[in-house]
């Protein structure tokens, strides 16, 4: 034995700093529901066996004399003890180091970010959403002794902790530790003895894992038999109207590490040129990684029951919310990454997905609108990206868009509500892009839209000034910026019909929009009447070729734009502010002050600053001097 060897050389090391927060947020707990612990080392178990299996394919002889995977909980009421034990893959000495002391995956730390920054709202509800992995252990566990053995290793490693800021590791004779695979031994909290209870253990075996690939068996105190708990059939081999609504839920939790109910289940077995089964669901709400930046989706590929991996593209990325599996019988076993990626089964079998995915998703659109909606809140940002980037599928991603509109409300319309109120002989879908509701509802372009009941669409996702650049039309329509280029607004009418004909443009007017052009000409492109506006006295827009205004501002903040082009200012000819500075031409520099001024106030509505704000003060003092000295 040697347990004190192992005790004179066991290592302390501090755990990450993002693993001591997560913990903290853990013992604290952020959880109600703390079973969910058994669920996160069941899980972990049962992956632990799937990678084993995976890498027997190439090297068999890992799987020695013992083939069959197992998960076993043993329980020791006297002791306070529970221990979840699998023959997978285990741990080398590094591995535990790395899996047991850092948080490898993406996202967890802009996650934590969130919930720490709004524990009683969102956070809350945010938390449950999120698998917490092994470290959930620490809400249960005031120490945790994890004992493993890499498959085909010699050696074997004692991973320590009481989840306190340091976990030691050291050696243990193999003899104490399993042929192969991970131990974990809980010494439970006194408030958690429960989980030494056979029928918790049992109740919350059957509630959340009960569809693990890996049988669970139970042995209920020292010295007692096993009994098999669940006997590790893949749900998705079983045919579909033997699989209740509850069964489905259960194996998407399990699969997807979230704790809602799924929006959208997809079963299905493909046969005929290729052959596979897919089950996928749509979470009911996002998962938390869903905005990283790789846009990575976590579907898992299995063939013929064989988990492979779940880092590969088997879903577009505009879908990379949907969690599942692919199972399929046409790849070989021992199958590369690489040539995963390259193969055109896979190809086709996504594409088969996909279409199913998308199918189920505007069913839901047709049979419940509530669930839809909040699929939209969701995804809605996501799915969008797909206009963008899947040409094939383009216009059935657009109808299946939902907007804020001039029109919606605080609801949503979709294009074909949009089509069906438009005007007579609009042949354009009028859309303005910008970061936030309220700054595009204030927006002076929308003015004359509004006055003649035109409809515009409130678009404030970053995709959406892309998508829009490349959707070529919705039922025969274009989409037409309204800050870019003319509105030919004069064609519509007003209720009171008033500004339907342009009003007359005086020889003051004229000659004041000639000196605004003349004296903004570096920073204008021209200065012009405008038909966009009522209220507001200027605004300004892009010019008919190139990007629209928010489109530059997205492209200059990435840095792939150099400089913008130079916006058109409109004027209002009505506005009584431009007709009175149009009336006096007293030779002072009023006029030039005035145009100025008129231009910073147009960038200000645009949510953008004055170019020189020193100079805009100056002209501002002045202009409030001389009203004060009349
Ligand atoms: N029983 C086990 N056998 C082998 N490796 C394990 C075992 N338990 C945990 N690990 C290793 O520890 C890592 C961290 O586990 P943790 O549960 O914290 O996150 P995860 O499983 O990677 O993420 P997720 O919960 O999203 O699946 C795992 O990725 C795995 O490499």
């Amino acid at each position: 034995m040697t347990t004190t060897a192992a005790h004179n050389t066991a290592e302390n090391h501090i755990f990450e700093a993002d693993v001591a927060r997560l913990l903290h947020m853990m013992v604290h707990s952020v959880y109600s529901d703390k079973d969910v612990f058994l669920r996160e080392l069941i899980s972990n178990a049962a992956d632990a066996s799937e990678k084993l299996r995976f890498e027997a394919i190439a090297t068999p002889t890992l799987l020695a004399n013992d083939p069959d995977s197992r998960i076993t909980l043993s329980l020791d009421e006297e002791k306070r003890q529970l221990v979840v034990e699998d023959n997978g893959i285990g741990m080398s000495r590094d591995e535990l180091i790395e899996a047991l002391g850092t948080i490898a995956r993406s996202g967890t730390r802009a996650f934590m970010e969130r919930i720490e920054a709004n524990k009683a709202g969102e956070g809350a509800q945010l938390i449950g959403q999120f698998g917490v992995g092994f470290y959930s252990c620490f809400m249960v566990a005031e120490r945790v002794d994890v004992v493993s053995r890499r498959a085909g290793a010699d050696e074997a490693w004692l991973w320590s902790s009481d989840g306190r800021g340091s976990y030691s590791v050291s050696p243990v004779d193999v003899v104490d530790s399993p042929s192969r695979g991970t131990r974990i031994t809980l010494q439970l909290m006194e408030d958690a003895k429960t989980y030494t209870s056979r029928w918790s253990v049992e109740r919350i075996v059957k509630e959340q894992s009960g569809h693990v690939p890996v049988p669970i068996k139970i042995i209920e105190k020292p010295g007692a038999e096993p009994i098999q708990l669940t006997d590790g059939t893949a749900l998705w081999t079983r045919s579909k109207s033997d699989i209740s609504t509850e069964e489905y839920t259960d194996f998407y939790r399990g699969i997807s590490g979230q704790y809602d109910e799924p929006a959208v289940t997809v079963h299905f077995r493909a046969e005929g040129r290729h052959e596979y089964t897919a089950l996928a669901f749509v979470p009911g709400s996002q998962p938390f990684d869903m905005f990283d930046p790789d846009r990575k989706g976590r579907m898992k590929l299995y063939v013929k029951r064989v988990f492979i991996t779940d880092d590969t593209e088997l879903m577009p990325r505009y879908l990379r919310f949907v969690r599942g599996l692919i199972d399929t019988a046409d790849l070989p076993l021992n199958v590369s990454r690489e040539m995963i990626q390259a193969s055109p089964i896979l190809a086709a079998i996504r594409k088969g997905v996909t279409s199913r995915v998308v199918a189920a998703i505007e069913k839901l659109a047709e049979t419940d609108a509530d669930a839809f909606i909040k699929f939209w809140e969701n995804f809605g940002s996501v799915v969008k990206e797909g206009i963008y980037e899947d040409f094939e599928r383009r216009s059935q991603l657009i109808a299946l868009s939902r907007f804020r509109t001039t029109a919606s409300n605080d609801g949503y319309r979709s294009l074909a509500d949009y089509v069906k109120d438009a005007k007579q002989d609009q042949s354009a879908i009028y859309y303005l892009t910008g970061n936030s509701l309220d700054q595009l509802k204030a927006s002076p372009q929308l003015e004359g839209f509004r006055a003649r009941g035109i409809e515009v669409l409130l678009l404030t996702d970053s995709i959406d000034s892309f998508w829009v650049m490349n959707a070529p039309e919705f039922e025969g329509r274009t989409f037409k910026s309204i800050t870019q280029g003319t509105a030919d607004l004069a064609q519509f009418a007003t209720p009171n019909d008033e500004a339907a004909t342009k009003s007359e443009t005086s020889a003051d007017l004229e000659s004041f929009i000639a000196f605004a052009r003349e004296t903004l000409a570096e920073q204008v492109s021209d200065v012009r009447a405008s038909d966009r506006l009522t209220e507001s006295a200027v605004c300004l827009v892009a010019s008919e070729q190139g990007y629209d205004r928010q489109m530059e501002k997205i492209l200059q903040g990435a840095g792939r734009l150099q400089s913008a082009a130079k916006p058109i200012l409109e004027i209002n000819l009505d506005h009584p502010l431009v007709k009175g500075i149009a009336a006096k031409d007293d030779g002072s520099s009023l006029r030039e002050d005035a145009a100025l001024l008129l231009l910073d106030q147009a960038r200000i509505l645009d949510g953008d600053r004055p170019v020189d704000p020193r100079a805009f003060a100056e002209r501002l003092t002045r202009v409030f001097q001389r009203a004060l000295q009349f």
